[in-house]
């Protein structure tokens, strides 16, 4: 792990290659005098199977960096380029259809589905998408004995803990092998081992399938697993 500065125009280009770019990147929340600054001209380049950090304190604008590059907010200025396309450019439909194809987000809220088992969340993506074959069938299985729920696999997110719930989340996400993986806060609700564990899950996936992998964190214990560590504060990336 290295702690380093953003690294405008470095000789990887992840617009190029599939990776995910944010140029020159502003968001502006609110209007008028409780206007804020959420994003303040930031510049983050990650290649495919890189896996960044972002560390910063409350309100410094991790959630909104995760949501500009995601494609749920559009930035007040700049450009985000996701998997070589530039998601600013599209319009809203297109730009949901590249975020469905391209992203997979893991927020502290797992968002599971109240009426689907662990492996039919797991499963349902590649349902909707028409490809859900044996393969799809024994990766949902590898991913739930890595995050430790093969025997939750038949339960509903009410039987189970929080933990257990953003385990079953992570994995939803590992699923489909985005090219950009987005994580808030993937920990929140789990003990020092099963930190290290997810952490570890996703830093070995971001290798193994040339994800961009963009994580934020208040977690300073869970750093060590990234190969780059940036610092937000009041909207600047360093
Ligand atoms: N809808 C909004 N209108 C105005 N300001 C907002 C709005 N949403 C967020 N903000 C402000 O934008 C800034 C960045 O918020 P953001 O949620 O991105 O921070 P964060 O680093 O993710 O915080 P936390 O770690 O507490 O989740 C904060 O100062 C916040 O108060």
């Amino acid at each position: 792990m290295t702690t380093t500065s953003t690294r405008h125009g470095a000789a990887s280009d992840a617009a190029g290659t599939g990776g995910l770019r944010l140029l020159d990147v502003s968001l502006t929340l609110g209007d008028g005098e409780a206007a804020v600054t959420a994003l303040d001209h930031v510049a983050l380049d990650v290649t495919p199977g890189e896996f960044v950090a972002v560390v910063g304190p409350s309100g410094s604008g991790k959630s909104s960096l995760l949501a500009v590059a995601g494609g749920l907010q559009r930035p007040t200025s700049g450009q985000v380029h996701l998997a070589g396309t530039e998601l600013t450019a599209l319009s809203d439909k297109e730009r949901t259809a590249a975020r469905r194809r391209h992203i997979g987000f893991v927020f502290q809220q797992s968002n599971l589905l109240a009426s689907l088992t662990v492996r039919e969340q797991l499963l349902l993506p590649l349902h909707i998408d028409g490809r859900l074959d044996a393969a799809a069938r024994a990766r949902a299985e590898e991913l739930l004995e890595a995050v430790g729920l093969s025997h939750r696999r038949g339960h509903r997110p009410h039987q189970l803990s929080g933990g257990e719930r953003q385990r079953a989340g992570l994995a939803r996400a590992l699923m489909t092998s985005p090219a950009v993986l987005l994580v808030d806060e993937p920990t929140s609700a789990l003990d020092r081992v099963r930190s290290a564990e997810a952490v570890r899950l996703i830093a070995e996936q971001t290798h193994a399938h040339g994800t961009a992998t963009v994580m934020v964190t208040h977690d300073t214990a869970i750093m060590d697993a990234a190969d780059r560590v940036h610092e937000m504060v009041d909207g600047r990336l360093s």
